[in-house]
This record gives structure tokens, sequence and C-alpha cells, in this order.
């Protein structure tokens, strides 16, 4: 249940971005408060990726801003990332590096401080269930086990924002069902918005859904009031996609 006193983690006003004459996103506005998982829906091309990489700094938008735990992302974007943590759709990983080699790296690149790095390495091998496979290259791990790693790497850094771009998708459901419980774990602690296809996924995991259409925001409500509503997910996705 989403507490609307707790801290704001992320404010994004007016987003906007054109390839060429196409508008891939069109004046995204999103305000995201610590404990909150939200779900990003739509169907191929509404502009999801786009979004989650504005909001992370990955992608300059053509107009708008961000802003995360009160820093501007255009302005001081190192300080702003420091608090984000985010799986693109094809995890960032390097198959000939073990889980060890690869998170310490990604500690690094996150400028976790050299004396915290053994701890937060072990922090997030338990959190996402690795501490079996330290020494295992990644190529050699289990699509799901990879899957883990990728979001080990995002939240490495204890980020305050995690922002993960279809993060179940190719796994069976036995991994589904653990990656979707670790993300309920992480929405205690954090905010995160998690981008995916599969609405029973985000009924089951999330606080709030967004869903977007063409480049634009056309829905946008606290799960618990669709559930009273007697409304599926899937009605509503249809009739506003379609
Ligand atoms: N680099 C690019 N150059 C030109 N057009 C692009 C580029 N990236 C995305 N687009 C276009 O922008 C629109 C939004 O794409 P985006 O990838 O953000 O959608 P999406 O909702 O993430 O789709 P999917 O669910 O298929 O991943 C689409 O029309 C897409 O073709």
């Amino acid at each position: 249940m989403l507490d609307e006193t707790a801290a704001l983690t992320l404010s994004a006003q007016n987003l906007t971005r054109h390839y060429g004459e196409v508008v891939a996103v069109h004046q995204f506005d999103l305000q995201l408060r610590r404990g909150e998982v939200l779900g990003l829906l739509g169907p191929n091309g509404a502009g999801k990726s786009t979004t989650l990489r504005m909001l992370t700094g990955n992608l300059a938008p053509s107009s708008g801003g961000v802003e995360i735990c009160g820093i501007d992302l255009l302005d001081k974007p190192q300080e702003a990332k420091a608090h984000v943590g985010f799986l693109p759709e094809i995890p960032p990983l390097y198959f000939d590096m073990t889980v060890n080699e690869y998170l310490l790296l990604a500690a690094r690149l996150h400028r976790v401080p050299k004396e915290a790095l053994k701890a937060a390495l072990e922090n997030v091998k338990q959190r996402c269930g690795l501490e079996q496979h330290s020494n295992n290259l990644i190529g050699t791990l289990s699509k799901g086990y990879q899957q883990r790693v990728g979001i080990a790497q995002a939240i490495i850094h204890n980020p305050d924002v995690i922002i993960l771009d279809e993060p179940t998708v190719g796994l069976d459901p036995n991994q589904m069902r653990e990656i979707r419980q670790l993300i309920r774990e992480l929405g205690t602690t954090s905010s995160v918005i998690l981008s995916t296809h599969i609405l029973p996924e985000v009924e089951n995991v999330c606080d709030r859904v967004q869903i977007m259409h063409q480049g634009s925001i056309v829905f946008d409500q606290p799960m618990i009031d669709l559930r009273q509503q007697n409304t599926s997910l899937e009605s509503v996705f249809t009739q506003l996609t379609q």
C-alpha cells in the first residue's frame, strides 16, 4: 500500500523525445515515492524503453526534465545517477567474467567506496541468491541466474530508484516467481519501475500501473483502485491500446 507521505525519489516533468519525425515519448510526467513499485505497460513501440532510458540518464530528452532524489539529472548527471540502478532490456553482462569479477566492476563503476566494496558484494549476492555462484563464469549460468546478476549490478550501490526493463523475459515460471519476489523485496526499501508485457506480473508485484500508448500515458492508477473497480488489467489494457 502506497505511503503518500514517503519521500519523493523520482520526479519527471513533461519528458518528450523525438527521433526525427517520430515522437517516441510525449510529455511524460511521473512522481514516484520510496516504497512504490510502478508497472509501466504498453504495446510494442509505445515508448517504454525510450522513457526508461531518459529516466536513467542514458538518453537525453528533447525537452522536459528529471530529478532523482531532488537532484537534477541534466545539471548533475553523476550525482543524480548515483541514486539510480538500471537493468536494461539487454542486460550489460560480460560472459567471460565470473560473478564476483563482474559485480566488483559494477560496484567500482557505481563509485562504491573501496572500503565498502567487500560488504556491498556479499550483501548483493545474498539478496539476489548468488552466493553459490561467486566464481562461476557468467556465460555458464542459466538465463534466470544471468538475470539475477543483471539485477545485482543494478542494486549493488543501494540505489533509491531501481528501473528494470522486462526483467523476467525468457525465464521459466520458477525463475519468474523468484525474480518477482526479489522485486517485491526491493520495493520495500527503494522505488522500483518495472517495464513488462506480462500483465499478471504487474498485478502480482506492483502498487501502481501506468499504461503507455503511442508515446503518451493513457492510464495511471493504484492497483488497489483497479481491484476495487472489479476490472481486469487486461480489459483496461485492451480497451486503451487496441
Ligand atoms: N534509435 C531510434 N531511432 C529511431 N526511432 C526509434 C529509436 N528508438 C526507438 N524508436 C522509435 O520510438 C518509438 C518508441 O520505441 P521504444 O523502443 O521506446 O518502445 P517500447 O515501448 O520500449 O517498445 P518494445 O515494447 O517493443 O520494447 C517506436 O516507434 C520506435 O520505432
